[in-house]
């Protein structure tokens, strides 16, 4: 959502970013580009992690969430920066009734991708049944999907409830939103977006990844300006200096997913296993996890940090592949830096992503499991030489570097993603005019 703020305040619309509190404290490095306002959730100390369940957190985030984020408009309003339209996390919906309380435009921002919220969407409608009973699930816009292909919240009946619900009601009263942005562009689900776009008035902004890594046109934004962890920069990026070009896996799982140590040992010796350089981020609530001595005994090939700066990485040219867990924000970053992927989904919308990956964009391989749910050291070697070696390597090589510049086409000037961006601010203005447009 910053990004896409910040492609907004290029266009000259006034900015206003809102966090929970909670959040605003464990912003890290933000750099100040947009301003910023804090709303509650009712847990200023601590956010979901104070509260005694998902359902409780979700309950109170609702309402007091409602509360302190009318009294910030209401504040607003007698500002320079009065509101005209709220873009807000399709995961909080209410927002969107605020909005309309308060006549402002609303406009759904969807952080996942089109067609994992076209899942959702069917499931929202009742056309796809819970419990999954089908071998084959057909959406309208996607490929067919086994059941193993769709988000876990789906496929795995009953996991998490409270999460289910919240991706599934991201769809409650959307027919009143003015806009449906979704962080992802034409070209790269194009028969998903079109379907949605016979129905509602769906737009595709991204990727929303900083400009600088993609158009060049905004000099300013170099990264994202926020992080959820302190990145090792120096250690990090001197080490890949070392490298030759396409010679390292580099191997990160995001800022949620917990691997079981059994799994995380797999993948220390499947990486050991194929020999090859690689740059591993280990979150430091998972390092218990790592083989005793496994970082000492392959210091000469591997480089185990707890957080990096991603995309520096993946802009490397050293790095030859990436072992992910296909959290969207990951799966755009490879894809608008042409980096061939080994997928390892492990919860959410991974799977259906993974599928994507592998059999829709065809740039990268998915590590399967085992019928124990593991994937082996064996499975993680063999993708990791797929991908970066021979034939197959080649054609995914192949394909990774024509999205990497249909991403860059989507965002730069003139391109399906600009101008989506482009008719969202001219139609927030009425006459064209988009200087004194003001948006949170
Ligand atoms: O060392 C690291 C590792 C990651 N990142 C960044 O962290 C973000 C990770 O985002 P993502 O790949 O989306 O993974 P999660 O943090 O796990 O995201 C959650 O949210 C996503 C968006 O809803 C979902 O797609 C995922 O499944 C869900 O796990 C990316 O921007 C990375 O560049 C770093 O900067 N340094």
């Amino acid at each position: 959502m910053l990004q896409f703020a910040k492609r907004l305040r290029h266009k000259g619309v006034k900015i206003t970013l809102a966090a929970t509190k909670h959040i605003f404290k464990t912003m890290q490095d933000f750099s100040g580009s947009v301003s910023v306002e804090t709303i509650s959730d009712g847990y200023d100390e601590g956010g979901l992690s104070a509260a005694k369940n998902d359902d409780e957190y979700l309950a109170r985030f609702r309402k007091v969430g409602t509360e302190t984020l009318e009294e910030l408009i209401k504040r607003l309003k007698n500002s320079r920066c009065a509101l005209d339209c709220i873009v807000y996390d399709a995961f909080i919906p209410w927002s969107l009734d605020v909005a309309k309380t308060l006549g402002l435009v609303g406009a759904a921002f969807f952080t996942q991708s089109c067609a994992v919220d076209q899942i959702y969407y069917h499931v929202y409608k009742g056309d796809v049944k819970l419990p999954l009973s089908e071998s084959e699930i057909s959406i309208p816009g996607l490929p067919p999907l086994k059941p193993s292909d769709m988000p876990s919240f789906l496929y795995v009946h009953g996991s998490y409830p409270p999460l289910k619900d919240m991706v599934v009601n991201q769809f409650q009263s959307i027919e009143k939103a003015d806009w449906l942005l979704f962080n992802t562009f034409h070209k790269l689900e194009e028969e998903v977006i079109d379907w949605m776009a016979k129905f509602s008035p769906v737009k595709a902004i991204g990727p929303a990844v900083p400009s600088m890594y993609l158009d060049k046109r905004i000099e300013d934004d170099r990264e994202y300006g926020i992080n959820v962890y302190k990145p090792i920069t120096g250690a990090c990026m001197e080490w890949l200096d070392k490298r030759e070009s396409d010679s390292v896996i580099y191997v990160s799982f995001g800022s949620l997913a917990e691997l079981g140590k059994e799994q995380m040992e797999e993948l220390a010796w499947g990486l050991k296993l194929s020999n090859m350089y690689f740059l591993w981020i280990v979150r430091a609530s998972e390092e218990s996890k790592l083989p005793k001595d496994f970082a000492e005994e392959t210091c000469e090939k591997g480089l185990i940090l707890s957080w990096c700066p991603q995309l520096d990485v993946l802009a490397h040219n050293s790095v030859g592949c990436f072992v992910t867990h296909c959290g969207w924000n990951s799966t755009l970053e490879a894809l608008s830096l042409g980096v061939p992927m080994v997928a390892m989904p492990q919860w959410t919308d991974q799977s259906t992503n993974a599928k994507y990956v592998m059999d829709v964009w065809k740039m990268g391989i998915r590590a399967l499991p085992d019928e124990n749910g593991m994937v082996s050291r064996d499975t993680i070697c063999i993708c990791t030489k797929h991908v970066m070696e021979g034939e197959t390597g080649e054609e995914i090589k192949k394909n990774a570097t024509k999205w990497k510049e249909l991403a860059r086409e989507a965002v730069d000037k003139g391109g399906s993603s600009d101008t989506n961006i482009e008719e969202f601010v001219s139609k927030l203005v009425h006459g064209g005019e988009s200087s004194d447009t003001n948006v949170e």
